[in-house]
């Protein structure tokens, strides 16, 4: 479980609140007006930005940790892939940024690309993928890891929509699979309703506690109504 507690994350003037529990295996969707703090909630559980209070992950204090010692795999919309390493390279940097992985980890590698649907491709290098390949190579590389608590920051937006609907399906069946807990920052309610039975509001300073998606979308407040569009 992530807990935050009177957790308080700042980016030079700006300061968000933050009090709430995510179970273990929870899917949920980070929603709000631009600007509101969705991606700073991120990047301070990430432990990237200065946070003060408390941030536990099943218990464990995640405030004195180094992003890298977080029980924690982040995906940001750049994907970050390296142009000049293999797939199966780009894939095994998420475990030893030396490469040094010997057969298991080799092993390893290939299988999570056929997780993924890259089975076999781990020798191409990646400009000569698709976008939506590109995608999977990056989910891949957080999969090795195999930390549990996953943060997605509009890790689709540059897909189409029909591949964006692809790659979330795919991400929520392997989060099923492997037990993962996610938190997914989007800007699109559709999104939402597709991924996360519950979702984060940011607004006016606060992280709210997750609430059912369906009901927050059906009714959100005047802030969220705006921003969406609805
Ligand atoms: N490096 C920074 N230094 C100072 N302030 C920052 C920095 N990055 C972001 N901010 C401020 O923090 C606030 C929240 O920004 P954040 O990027 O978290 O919002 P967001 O909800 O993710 O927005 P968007 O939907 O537009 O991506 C904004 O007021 C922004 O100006």
């Amino acid at each position: 479980m992530l807990d935050l507690d009177e957790l308080t994350i700042t980016q030079g003037d700006f300061a968000l609140e933050a009090t709430l529990t995510v179970p273990q295996g929870g899917r949920v969707a980070v929603l709000g007006p631009s600007g509101g703090g969705k991606s700073t909630l991120l990047l301070g559980i990430g432990g990237y930005i200065a946070t003060q209070g408390g941030m536990t992950w099943d218990g464990e204090d995640l405030s004195p940790l180094a992003p890298g010692a977080r029980p924690i795999s982040t995906l940001f919309q750049a994907h970050n892939l390296f142009p000049h390493l293999t797939v199966a390279r780009n894939v095994g940097f998420g475990l030893r940024p030396d490469l040094r992985l010997g057969a298991d980890g080799w092993a390893r590698v290939a299988q999570v690309l056929g997780q993924v649907g890259l089975e076999g491709m781990g020798d191409r290098m990646p400009a000569s993928l698709s976008g939506g390949q590109q995608s999977r190579v990056a989910l891949a590389r957080v999969l090795l890891r195999a930390q549990p608590l996953l943060l997605l920051d509009e890790p689709f937006a540059a897909l189409g929509p029909a591949l964006k609907v692809e790659m979330l399906d795919l991400v929520a069946q392997l989060a099923d699979q492997n037990g993962l807990t996610v938190l997914m920052v989007t800007h699109d309610r559709a999104d939402a309703e597709r991924f996360a039975k519950d979702t984060i509001l940011v607004a006016g300073g606060r992280a709210h506690p997750p609430m059912p998606t369906q009901a927050l979308l059906a009714n959100p407040p005047a802030e969220l109504a705006a921003y969406l569009g609805t």
